[in-house]
């Protein structure tokens, strides 16, 4: 039987965003803050979300490779319950901002093949929680979210040492086959639910929620 996966749907841009998210049984939403993203959102606009969300449903600040005054900034005023660094941060900078800011920490680490596989365990030792996700190509305009999956069998049966989420070219129609296939207890989607980059459609969604927990879709 396929497990159910808690999921985390990244990159809300409006309030129908959120609602889709909540309404599917989400347990994380993802707040992106990144200036060349389509789904970057002003300290405003994520406080908006982020006051609106409700209980159960786990706030994470997606930043990367963020000064200190631009997180102090971020998180004076967005309630937020976990940060998930998407930059190239270096393993110290994860544990001292883990320290500094008193929040869990979820670092994602890119892999494109075997040889990335030794960065899961340097950072495994200073996160909460892990994102695996697809390395982006050397030219792509943005860190993550580019719809890219990366080959699963690389991590299936690794031994974790921390909580760890799946992410990459994860959709409706693939989470199902990639849960069995790595054991994932979490899967996170952006592209995949989208009708347009930082545009989530809602039905996509509860499809993805549904899928990633073993239940099939309504025809
Ligand atoms: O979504 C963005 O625009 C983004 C910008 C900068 C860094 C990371 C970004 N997204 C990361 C994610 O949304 C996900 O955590 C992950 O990469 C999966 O994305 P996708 O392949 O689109 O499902």
């Amino acid at each position: 039987m396929t497990p159910a996966a808690r999921v985390k749907i990244c990159g809300l841009t409006s309030l129908r965003d959120l609602e889709a998210a909540a309404t599917a049984g989400a347990n994380y939403a993802g707040f992106v803050f990144f200036a060349k993203s389509p789904r970057h959102l002003s300290v405003d606009a994520a406080r908006a979300l982020a006051v609106a969300a409700p209980v159960g449903l786990a706030k994470v600040a997606l930043v990367v490779d963020p000064d200190d005054a631009t997180l102090d900034a971020i998180l004076a005023q967005v309630p937020i319950d976990m940060l998930q660094l998407h930059g190239a941060e270096p393993p110290e900078r994860v544990a001292a901002l883990r320290a500094r800011h008193g929040l869990p920490v979820m670092k994602a680490v890119g892999i494109a093949d075997a040889a990335d596989l030794p960065k899961l365990a340097r950072y495994e030792a200073v996160s909460d929680q892990l994102l695996v996700d697809a390395k982006p190509a050397p030219d792509a305009a943005l860190p993550g979210g580019n719809g890219l999956s990366f080959d699963w069998r690389l991590i299936a049966g690794r031994d974790w040492t921390k909580p760890w989420m799946l992410a990459g070219g994860l959709t409706p129609d693939n989470v199902a086959q990639a849960v069995r296939l790595t054991g994932a207890q979490q899967v996170d989607v952006s592209s995949g639910v989208e009708a347009a980059p930082g545009i989530k459609d809602a039905t996509r969604i509860a499809a993805f929620v549904q899928a990633a927990r073993g239940v099939s879709a309504p025809a």
